[in-house]
């Protein structure tokens, strides 16, 4: 029976099937494209194989920044992404403007950028990110930057006021040349989503850190520019590989971190100073967080003011999910950029 030509098996060589399958992290996402990263090939082009495109309507966020993914040599130098690992977990973020949002996968910890000075960043605006982690089970990793603006007294205030709660806390500057080896200690060997809005310095830092591996921060950028395929990215994250396993994972600024995926409670046991509380519950499970409450009890009485009204907004947040208040923007001289 003659073959139709459609259905013609290609010839082996042209589908470059003996390169087989390999591993890839996803380094970036441009609208279908995908930029993938192996120590091996560093950056190469993807595409989703079509299968996995038709389940990816059912799944708002089937591939995100930092998802390990199999794929295999295509055509020319596209390869094509067959199937995903399970992830070990992933940072979300939801606001009144719509559903969860998915930034990046499989992370080792989180660094919350904020600045002591120019712009300062507000303690409800950190607060939330070290909710969102809790929730996550990433560790949170707090970076105060430009500590050159500031007396030594009041950074000593601020880093003993978050390491208290049991946070790990570091203050760098460019201005010292001691920033850089402390830094790289707490990044090396980890993959870290990188988070701070404009002017809290992340470019600065993110400069010096690549500057060892320039090279491949410039070919992503090659691979983006030769596929011409739009500017959009539907996720806006960037995985920049470093030396020996060392992943930073840029984030698009955020004016906010919306937490309407959690409920009342969870914010409350995110909080480690109403853990003790929370343990002297006798409810197995728990009530409806009314005046018994002991972690609502705690929270009224023994909270410290800062931490209390974060928790509060926070509160406010989920009850009416359309006003966003100052405390839990990054600074007020930010907000006026939006
Ligand atoms: N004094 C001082 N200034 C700093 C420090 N780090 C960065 N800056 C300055 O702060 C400004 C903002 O730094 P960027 O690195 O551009 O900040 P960013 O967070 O990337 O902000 P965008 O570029 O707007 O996204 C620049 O003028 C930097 O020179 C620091 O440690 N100390």
């Amino acid at each position: 029976m003659m073959v139709p030509d459609n259905l013609k098996e290609e010839p082996h060589s042209t589908r470059n099937s003996s390169l087989g399958k390999e591993q890839f992290t996803i380094a970036r996402i441009f609208g279908a494209y995908y930029e993938l990263y192996s120590k091996d090939r560093l950056y190469v082009r993807a595409v989703l194989k079509g299968k996995l495109r038709l389940k990816s309507t059912e799944d708002r966020h089937p591939f995100v920044v930092g998802d390990l993914v199999t794929a295999e040599s295509g055509y020319g130098e596209e390869w094509i992404i067959l199937e995903k690992e399970e992830r070990s977990n992933y940072l979300t973020r939801r606001s009144e403007h719509g559903d969860n949002h998915v930034l990046c996968a499989n992370l080792d910890q989180v660094a919350i950028l904020a600045s002591y000075k120019d712009p300062e960043t507000k303690d409800g605006f950190i607060d939330r990110l070290l909710v969102a982690c809790y929730h996550t089970k990433i560790k949170p990793l707090i970076i105060f930057t430009k500590s050159d603006l500031v007396d030594p007294s009041l950074k000593k205030e601020k880093e003993d006021f978050y390491s208290n709660l049991g946070y790990e806390v570091m203050s760098v500057s460019i201005e010292d040349e001691n920033t850089f080896p402390v830094l790289w200690k707490v990044l090396q060997g980890k993959k870290t989503f990188l988070c701070g809005n404009s002017g809290v310095g992340k470019s600065t830092l993110l400069n010096q850190l690549t500057k060892k591996s320039v090279q491949k921060v410039q070919k992503t950028n090659e691979v983006s520019g030769s596929t011409k395929k739009g500017k959009h990215t539907t996720t806006n994250s960037l995985a920049v590989f470093l030396e020996e396993d060392t992943v930073i994972i840029d984030s698009p600024g955020v004016k906010e971190w919306g937490i309407l995926h959690l409920s009342k409670q969870e914010l409350l046991e995110s909080f480690p100073e109403l853990s003790s509380a929370k343990e002297q519950c006798s409810s197995q499970y728990c009530c409806d967080l009314g005046p018994e409450c002991n972690m609502v009890r705690f929270m009224e009485n023994g909270l410290l003011e800062s931490r209390k009204k974060s928790l509060e907004s926070m509160f406010e947040s989920l009850d009416k999910p359309h006003r966003v208040t100052r405390r839990d923007h990054w600074s007020q001289a930010i907000t006026k950029r939006y």
